[in-house]
């Protein structure tokens, strides 16, 4: 018998997905992404283990729209990081999952034409193939997770895994992150609350069991290790700043009394530089100059920046969208971001 109007009711559709071995197929890891990939890593944890004296920098984009500016950022990107790389590793934000509050373009996995088509099959592909290419150009990748599902599709690309602010709190998110291949960093909430990335860090440290898909895109009960490479990402919340050096020390007190390692990642953009992108190199500044007075704790930042700067509304005319600038959150310009990198790099060669 069938039950008509008692289950999927609001569903509209299905539409198949190719499985994520099937896209591992057409779209292979190659050796030089590879090597990226577990180089970047590598080099993470020899951060947050303190075998590595540098400071992390996860820069790029707010979002990924753009293939072509994208790649045109990376090569910046790439340019720059062998000039800087005694004192930074340079991690390029690539973000395709924006988590929106309320509605709005979801990103370029969820909608790559920007016109409602909302082509995800497409949107995946995309993504993995603009991955493959920042790595082969041996520029370590950062993305938030926030589809739970995803990480099957492109994680063999990342070398840096975000939690954000809206979905630290999930228990999904949680879980998903125990199972993560690369180092975790959890945003405080959108409040400001720290408590919960640190309870994500516990979390997701431990052993988890939940559902979700294979390689061959089967359901199954996936049962994960534990992440040991959790660590807080503070961006300021309810209006507030939270990265000086009062609030650096509250936050390494929580860590402290959870018994966890004092690990901060400061988000210069977000409620930090209350959502002005110009501040950011003010944050950068201010935690550079932390560093250099003997913190201990701040292992990394991450910057919100584009080829140009400012960001513009998504134009029904697609061909009216400016090159190079965010269709999301806004971003400091280039040239901005190389002066406040090699300023950041010229301060850390004087750190104790
Ligand atoms: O960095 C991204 C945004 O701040 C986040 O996705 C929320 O965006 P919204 O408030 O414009 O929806
Ligand atoms: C959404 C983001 O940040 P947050 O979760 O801190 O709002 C982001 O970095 O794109």
């Amino acid at each position: 018998m069938t039950t008509p109007d008692i289950e999927n009711t609001n569903v509209t559709s299905f539409a198949t997905m190719p499985t994520p071995e099937e896209l591992h197929k057409r779209l292979p890891l190659s050796d030089s992404a590879f090597a990226t990939v577990m180089q970047g890593r590598a080099a993470l944890r020899d951060i947050i283990d303190r075998k590595d004296k540098r400071l992390f920098v996860v820069v790029g984009p707010c979002s990924i729209h753009d293939p072509v500016a994208g790649i045109d950022y990376a090569r910046r990107l790439k340019a720059l990081q062998a000039d800087v790389a005694d004192t930074m590793l340079l991690v390029m934000r690539v973000y395709f999952e924006k988590p929106r509050t309320t509605t709005g373009w979801k990103g370029y996995i969820n909608d790559p034409h920007m016109d409602d088509s909302f082509r995800v099959d497409e949107g995946m592909e995309k993504a993995r193939r603009f991955l493959l290419d920042v790595c082969e150009l041996g520029l370590p990748t950062a993305t938030e997770a926030l589809d739970p599902i995803s990480p099957q599709y492109l994680g063999d690309l990342i070398a840096w895994t975000a939690i954000g602010a809206r979905t630290t709190e999930s228990q999904t998110h949680r879980e998903m992150s125990s199972g993560l291949s690369t180092p975790v960093g959890f945003k405080n909430g959108t409040d400001g609350d720290i408590s919960i990335a640190i309870n994500a860090i516990l979390s997701s440290a431990h052993p988890h069991s939940f559902l979700g898909i294979n390689g061959q895109g089967t359901v199954s009960i996936v049962r994960t290790s534990g992440n040991a490479y959790g660590h807080v990402v503070l961006r300021g919340g309810d209006g507030r700043p939270n990265y000086d050096s009062v609030s650096i020390a509250i936050a390494e007190q929580a860590l402290e009394k959870a018994k966890l390692p004092a690990n901060l990642v400061v988000d210069c953009s977000h409620a930090n530089s209350y959502k002005k992108p110009e501040l950011q190199p003010l944050v950068m500044s201010d935690v550079v100059q932390q560093i250099r007075h003997g913190n201990k704790s701040l292992v990394g930042v991450m910057i919100e920046s584009n080829i140009v700067g400012g960001n513009q509304k998504i134009p029904a005319d697609l061909s009216q969208l400016k090159y190079g600038c965010s269709v999301t959150d806004g971003c400091i310009d280039w040239d901005a971001t190389e002066t406040m990198l090699r300023a950041a790099h010229a301060e850390l060669l004087q750190r104790p």
